[in-house]
């Protein structure tokens, strides 16, 4: 075996395996040794920071640290995940302070071109960017279409932004867990701004919309016809609706389809009660349009800390928070189960091959769930 590849048996997620693997006495493929020895040996001249050190490097800006703990949330593993937790715990009266920004739009319409533009404008006005993503593909395929590009360059090169990939979800979810427990982690570490971006073909941004304070639609000029093809559903979800790419010969187009979106906003439900949710035009490429759109976010913020419909919302978001993850533990403690994860692909198979019905084999793994409840 090549010491250098990882043995099929090492399960990344958990380098605490060895200790445990090894302690049982459990019998190891051939030359293993090797790569426990060297694995021991690069953990033993790796620090691994504490919890109090995390934190309060955390605290004091530290981004090592920082990306440090983020991954300590993405990890699906448990022991991670109840440290993760702890640390949660104590950074969590520290976060809230940001303003939460949500951004969607269909591909194309020019999000990271707009993120880059719209971060750092705000980083030139003093303020410190964290950039997250939601993808619902990473989930559904594996790939990730907010993740395979070289995507805004120049942002995150600034020293007063942070942008942080995407957490791949797994088959089990707790994106919308990850991307939360994130942005309060961003938050401890001191950013005034986060934005999370999502794709507009799903349910993505209307979990984003769960997390945020104010969510923006972006979209592309086009003809009334397509406007009406519009989803109604996610203009309803929209604090503002701005049209990007209004430059060159495209600008008089953009203004005339702002117009539209304006009369048809005329007659929806407003995402924020109290708030009259708007159109605006903008050229991300060139930067134009990114101080109107920032006055707003302002002023909403302002008018709905004094009506307190901020706060409202903020407590039915950590309400949300509660019911998703009890919806993750439940997946999560269901699928892990000892009982049932032996016998899913059996079951699995007998359904497909048409010897027996999902209802019976659903019940037959809750039954095995419920009888044996470890
Ligand atoms: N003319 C013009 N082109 C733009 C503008 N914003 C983005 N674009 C172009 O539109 C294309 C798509 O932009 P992206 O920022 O990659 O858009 P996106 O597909 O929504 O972004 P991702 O999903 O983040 O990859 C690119 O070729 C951009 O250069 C703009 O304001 N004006």
């Amino acid at each position: 075996m090549n010491k250098e590849k990882k043995p099929e048996w090492f399960d990344e997620a958990n380098p605490e395996q060895f200790a445990t693997v090894v302690k049982k006495g459990v019998e190891l493929p051939q030359d293993s040794h090797q790569f426990v020895k060297k694995q021991t040996f690069q953990k033993r001249n790796f620090h691994e920071p504490n919890l109090e050190e995390l934190a309060s490097g955390i605290l004091a800006g530290n981004r090592t640290l920082l990306a440090r703990a983020i991954t300590l949330i993405e990890s699906n593993a448990e022991q991670h995940f109840q440290k993760a937790q702890e640390l949660l715990q104590m950074l969590l009266p520290h976060s809230g302070k940001a303003i939460r920004i949500g951004i969607t739009g269909v591909p194309g319409a020019g999000k990271s071109t707009f993120i880059e533009a719209f971060g750092t404008y705000l980083c030139d006005l003093g303020l410190r960017v964290a950039v997250l993503a939601i993808d619902p593909s990473s989930s559904i395929s594996g790939g990730s279409i907010l993740g395979d590009k070289t995507r805004m360059e120049q942002l995150s090169r600034n020293p007063r932004a942070y942008i942080r990939p995407s957490p791949s979800a797994g088959k089990l979810g707790g994106v919308h867990r990850k991307t939360r427990e994130t942005m309060l982690l961003c938050e401890a570490a001191g950013f005034d701004v986060i934005l999370i971006e999502t794709v507009g073909v799903g349910q993505s941004e209307v979990i984003v919309r769960e997390m945020v304070d104010f969510f923006m639609l972006l979209v592309l000029t086009g003809a009334g016809d397509e406007l009406q093809g519009m989803k109604k559903g996610i203009m309803e979800l929209a604090d503002a609706i701005i049209v990007n790419k209004a430059d060159g010969p495209n600008k008089k187009l953009a203004l005339k389809t702002k117009a539209e979106y304006s009369r048809i906003l005329h007659f929806l439900q407003p995402a924020t009660k109290g708030w009259e949710t708007k159109a605006f035009t903008c050229s991300a490429l060139y930067e134009e349009g990114m101080n109107d759109i920032w006055s707003t976010i302002k002023e909403f913020e302002n008018n709905t800390k004094k009506s307190g419909v901020f706060a409202e919302r903020r407590r039915m978001q950590t309400k949300e928070w509660i019911y998703s993850m009890i919806v993750d533990q439940l997946q999560f403690s269901f699928f892990y189960h000892q009982g049932v994860k032996p016998l899913l692909p059996k079951i699995e198979n007998e359904v497909i091959s048409g010897s027996r019905t999902a209802t019976s084999a659903v019940e037959e793994l809750f039954r095995v769930f419920h009888d044996n409840k470890h």
